[in-house]
C-alpha cells in the first residue's frame, strides 16, 4: 500500500482529470434533467391519462436529481487495474460517457463509454472481493478519497504479491484497508453513513445473495448487519428496479431512534422507494405509543393470542336472551335466538372475514323474518296455508331491508367491528378476557387487563404489542380495503401460498443452508410467485409514492423485506410481517444473544419453519466493526454466561482503551448515580456521541438529575440516557452503563441486555454502579477520585 502527499502524487492529478470529467457530465445530467422536468410541469393536458403520464414523469425525473444530489459527495471512490491492462472506476452511481467538453462541443478525446461504473454493477464487484489471496485478475486496487469536488488523496493497493502480503490487521481478507480503518476510527455523529467504499468480503456476499427466498444474517453486536441490510436493500432496488420500484421494500427496524440513526443510508445512496417502520407503526392509522410491562408483552407475543381474538370476534356473533321485539308496518316482529342462530350458521358458512360475512347474516335473518311475518299476516284464517305469493314475501323482505330498526335489530348480534375498538374493548373488559382465555393462569389474564385509557384518533394508547394483535383483528373481522380490492388480493395470496407449497415439497429435503443454485423446476415456481406479478396487482392509483402508498394500506403487499433487530419479533409479530410479504422473499437480521423482548426468538428455524420450511439459507458474519477488542474482551463473557453457543465476534480493532469501573459508594440514590456519570463523562476526551444506558426504573431519575448547565459548563453536550430497548442497534463514542447487575435482574433476557449495552461503544466503555459488579466484570479496572483512565 502506497500513499504520497497530494502536492507529489502524480497519481492526484490524473484522478482530477478523471474527476473533473464525471463532475462536468453529471451536472450536464442535472441540467437535462431540470429542464425536463420544468418543460413537464408547464404542459397543460388536462386528460386523466396526460395528468397520470405527467405525474409519472415529474416523480422520475425527481428522483432522477435526488440521486445526482446525493451522488455528489465522494461520487468516484474506487478504481480497478486489471491484469490485462482494462481500467474500470467505481462509483456511486453509473455516469456513461456523452463526449461532449464542458463548452458542450464534441470532445474527441473521449473514449471510454463508461466514465463511472456504479458501486453495485457486476463489474464493479473485483473492488470488494479481490483479495492478494484471490485478486480476481485485479492488479491494482485504487481507493481515491476526495471532498468538494477535489481529490485528497490516493492509495493502492497490489494485489500481485500472492498470500505473502496480508494487511495491517494480518486477516489477510480486509480490502480497501485504509478507508476502512479511517471509517471505523471516525467520530459517530448520530447518523449511520454508508459504507459503499468499504464494504468487506463477507458482507458482500450476502449484500449480493441471489437467493429468491428467506435469507437469514446472524452475526454478533458491530458485525455490520444493519449496514449489509442497507446496502442489500440498495443492490436490489439496482438490480431488480422495476419489480421493487412498484411494490416497495419494507424495512423494519426496533424504534423511532434507531429508524432516524438508519434514516439517510439509502437517501444517500440515491434510493428512496423503501419504507421504514416499527412494528408499531405497522397499521395504518394507528401510533402505538404506550409501553407494556416486558409480562404483558410476552403474554401479547405468544401464538395463544390468535385463539383468544377468534374468540372474542365470534363473541360478537351473539344470540339474544330473550326474544327482541321490533314495530315493522304497524305489527311486531320478534327476533328470537333460533332466528339468528340460524342466520349466523348461514353467515359463518361463507367462511369470510366477519365484516365481509354481514351481509349474509343479514340476507338469512331477513329471509327468515319476512317469511315469519308473512305466516302471521298472510295465513288463511280457514287451513292456516300462506296466501302470500313467494313475490308478496319477496317484498316484505325487501321492505325490511329498508327499515332502519330491522336494520339496527338484527345487526346488533352481527355488528360491524372495527380492530381498535374491539381490542380496546376487550383488553379493559376482566370478564370478555376469562370468557376468552380458557385454560389460561389468572396471572396471564391480569397482564392482558388494561385500564380504560384516554385514546386519541392516532391511536397511541396502543403499544407496539398490542399492533400484530390488531393486524390480526383486522384479518379476522375484514378491516382495510374495499371488498373487490381485497377480493383480488386474497385470490393472489391463495396463488401465492399454492406456489409456496410446491416450493415447500420441492426442496423439503434440501439442506438449510440452500444454495442459490437452484435446480430449474424450483426457479419456474420462483417465477411464479415473481414480486413482478405481485406489483402488477397493486394498481398506481394516486400521485403518492410507493413508500407513501404501502404505509396507508394495511393489505399491501411488498417486493422484499428486511427486519433489523430481527430477534425481538414475537411470534404474533411474525404473522403480521409475513401477510406483508406473500412471496416470502425476506432479509432476516439479528443475534439471537442480544434478544431482550420477553416474546422474542433465540431460534431463526422455529420463526422460520411455518412459514418457509426448510427454504432458508443462513449466513453469519464473523467481524465485529464496531467494539474494539478492549471492551469486547467483557462482552464475550457475558455471551459465554448467556450460553447459547455462540462465539464472540472477532474485534477488527483494539485502540488501547480500557473499560473502567466507577463506584459510587454508599450514596444509593439516582444522584449518586448521576454524580457517577458526570465523572465517567470527565474521563472520556474527547467525549464525542456520549450514551448513558440504565436499567428501565432509572430513566426518569437519571435523566431528571443530569444537569445540562452541569454540561454546559464543561462545553460538552448532556449526554442521552437510553434503556436497553432504547438503545437497540445504535452506537455511540462513549458508552457509559449504569447498574448492570440491575440491568441483568430486571429481566429474565437480563444477560442479553447487558451484551446490548456493553457492545455500543465504538471507543469506550464506562461502567458506573452502586450494587456489586456481576462477576463478569468484577475485574474492571476501578477508578478511584484521583485516577485518570489508562489509554
Ligand atoms: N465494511 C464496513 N466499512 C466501514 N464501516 C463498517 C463496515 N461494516 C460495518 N461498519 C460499521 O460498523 C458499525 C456497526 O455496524 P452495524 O450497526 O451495521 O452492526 P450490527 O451488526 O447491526 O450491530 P448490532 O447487532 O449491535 O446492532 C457501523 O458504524 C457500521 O457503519
Amino acid at each position: 500500500m502506497t500513499a504520497l502527499s497530494p502536492d507529489t502524487d502524480p497519481r492526484i492529478s490524473e484522478e482530477q482529470e478523471h474527476l473533473d470529467r464525471v463532475y462536468g457530465r453529471l451536472d450536464r445530467m442535472r441540467r437535462t434533467t431540470q429542464r425536463r422536468l420544468s418543460s413537464t410541469l408547464s404542459e397543460r393536458g388536462e386528460t386523466p391519462q396526460a395528468l397520470s403520464e405527467r405525474e409519472s414523469y415529474e416523480r422520475m425525473y425527481n428522483e432522477d436529481l435526488a440521486k445526482f444530489d446525493a451522488a455528489e459527495h465522494n461520487l468516484y471512490f474506487g478504481r480497478l487495474d486489471l491484469d490485462d491492462g482494462e481500467i474500470r472506476r467505481i462509483g456511486r452511481i453509473g455516469v456513461l460517457d456523452d463526449g461532449l467538453g464542458d463548452d458542450g462541443t464534441h470532445d474527441h478525446t473521449a473514449t471510454d463509454a463508461t466514465l463511472l461504473l456504479d458501486w453495485r454493477a457486476p463489474l464493479a464487484r473485483p473492488f470488494y472481493l479481490a483479495t492478494p489471496a484471490a485478486p480476481e485478475d485485479v492488479a491494482r486496487r485504487r481507493h481515491i478519497r476526495t471532498r468538494s469536488r477535489k481529490v485528497r488523496g490516493v492509495s493502492d493497493e497490489s494485489l500481485t504479491a500472492g498470500d505473502a502480503l496480508l494487511d495491517d490487521f494480518g486477516h489477510g481478507d480486509v480490502v480497501n484497508e485504509s478507508a476502512l480503518v479511517a471509517a471505523l476510527n471516525a467520530a459517530r455523529t448520530g447518523e449511520m453513513t454508508d459504507i459503499v467504499e468499504t464494504i468487506q468480503r463477507e458482507q458482500d456476499l450476502i449484500i449480493r445473495s441471489t437467493h429468491r427466498g428467506v435469507t437469514v444474517i446472524q452475526g454478533g453486536p458491530g458485525t455490520g448487519k444493519t449496514a449489509v441490510a442497507l446496502h442489500r436493500a440498495a443492490y436490489l432496488l439496482y438490480t431488480h428496479r422495476e419489480i421493487l420500484s412498484r411494490s416497495g421494500i419494507l424495512i423494519i427496524g426496533p424504534n423511532d431512534d434507531f429508524l432516524s440513526y438508519i434514516g439517510q443510508v439509502l437517501p444517500s445512496l440515491g434510493e428512496s422507494g423503501v419504507l421504514l417502520s416499527t412494528i408499531g407503526d405497522l397499521f395504518p392509522g394507528v401510533r402505538a405509543r404506550s409501553e407494556d410491562a416486558r409480562v404483558t408483552t410476552g403474554v401479547k407475543g405468544g401464538l395463544r393470542m390468535v385463539d383468544v381474538l377468534k374468540r372474542a370476534v365470534r363473541a360478537k356473533q351473539s344470540l339474544p336472551s330473550r326474544p327482541e321485539p321490533v314495530d315493522f308496518d304497524s305489527y311486531r316482529v320478534e327476533i328470537d335466538s333460533e332466528l339468528v342462530k340460524a342466520a349466523r350458521a348461514k353467515a359463518r358458512s361463507t367462511r369470510r372475514a366477519h365484516n365481509q360475512s354481514q351481509n349474509a347474516f343479514l340476507k338469512a335473518g331477513l329471509a327468515e323474518l319476512a317469511r315469519r311475518h308473512a305466516s302471521t299476516i298472510g295465513s288463511s284464517l280457514l287451513d292456516g296455508s300462506q296466501l302470500l305469493s313467494p313475490a308478496d314475501i319477496a317484498d316484505i323482505r325487501d321492505e325490511m331491508s329498508h327499515d332502519p330498526d330491522i336494520r339496527a335489530a338484527l345487526l346488533k348480534f352481527w355488528p360491524t367491528l372495527t380492530p381498535q375498538d374491539m381490542l380496546r374493548e376487550l383488553l379493559t373488559d376482566e370478564r370478555a378476557i376469562r370468557k376468552t382465555t380458557p385454560g389460561w393462569s389468572d396471572a396471564d389474564r391480569a397482564a392482558l387487563l388494561r385500564e380504560p385509557r384516554t385514546y386519541s384518533t392516532t391511536g397511541d394508547d396502543f403499544s407496539p404489542a398490542d399492533v400484530p394483535l390488531l393486524d390480526e383483528l383486522a384479518e379476522l373481522i375484514g378491516y382495510g380495503t374495499d371488498d373487490a380490492e381485497r377480493a383480488e388480493r386474497a385470490r393472489w395470496r391463495r396463488q401465492l401460498a399454492e406456489a409456496q407449497d410446491a416450493l415447500d415439497i420441492l426442496t423439503g429435503s434440501a439442506p438449510q443452508d440452500l444454495e442459490d443454485e437452484l435446480d430449474p423446476e424450483i426457479l419456474m415456481a420462483y417465477d411464479l410467485i415473481d414480486a413482478e406479478q405481485l406489483a402488477s396487482r397493486q394498481t398506481e392509483t394516486r400521485r403518492a409514492t410507493t413508500a407513501e402508498r404501502a404505509y396507508g394500506d394495511r393489505t399491501w403487499t411488498f417486493g422484499h423485506v428486511i427486519v433489523d433487530e430481527a430477534q425481538e419479533l414475537s411470534p404474533m409479530a411474525w404473522r403480521m410481517v409475513m401477510r406483508r410479504i406473500p412471496n416470502r422473499w425476506m432479509t432476516i437480521i439479528g443475534d439471537t444473544a442480544q434478544t431482550s423482548d420477553e416474546a422474542g426468538t433465540r431460534s431463526w428455524g422455529e420463526v422460520l419453519e411455518t412459514y418457509v420450511a426448510k427454504r432458508w439459507q443462513f449466513k453469519e458474519l464473523s467481524v465485529n466493526y464496531r467494539t474494539p477488542s478492549e471492551i469486547m474482551t467483557y462482552a464475550a463473557r457475558v455471551l459465554d454466561e448467556i450460553g447459547n453457543g455462540e462465539t464472540a465476534p472477532t474485534s477488527l480493532r483494539s485502540n488501547g482503551i480500557e473499560p473502567v469501573a466507577i463506584a459510587v459508594g454508599d450514596t444509593g440514590d439516582a444522584e449518586g448515580i448521576s454524580a457517577g456519570v458526570l465523572r465517567a463523562v470527565d474521563l472520556a476526551e474527547p467525549q464525542g456521541l456520549t450514551a448513558v444506558v440504565v436499567p428501565d426504573t432509572l430513566v426518569d431519575a437519571v435523566n431528571a438529575a443530569l444537569d445540562p448547565d452541569a454540561f454546559d459548563a464543561k462545553g460538552v453536550d448532556a449526554p442521552k440516557v437510553y434503556t436497553v430497548r432504547t438503545c437497540k442497534g445504535l452506537e455511540f463514542d462513549t458508552t457509559i452503563v449504569v447498574e448492570p447487575a440491575a440491568i441483568i435482574a430486571q429481566s429474565p433476557r437480563g444477560l442479553s441486555d447487558l451484551y446490548v449495552a456493553l457492545t455500543r461503544a465504538t471507543q469506550r466503555l464506562v461502567i458506573v454502579h452502586d450494587e456489586a459488579l456481576p462477576a463478569v466484570l468484577a475485574d474492571l479496572p476501578a477508578v478511584t477520585d484521583a485516577a485518570t483512565p489508562s489509554r
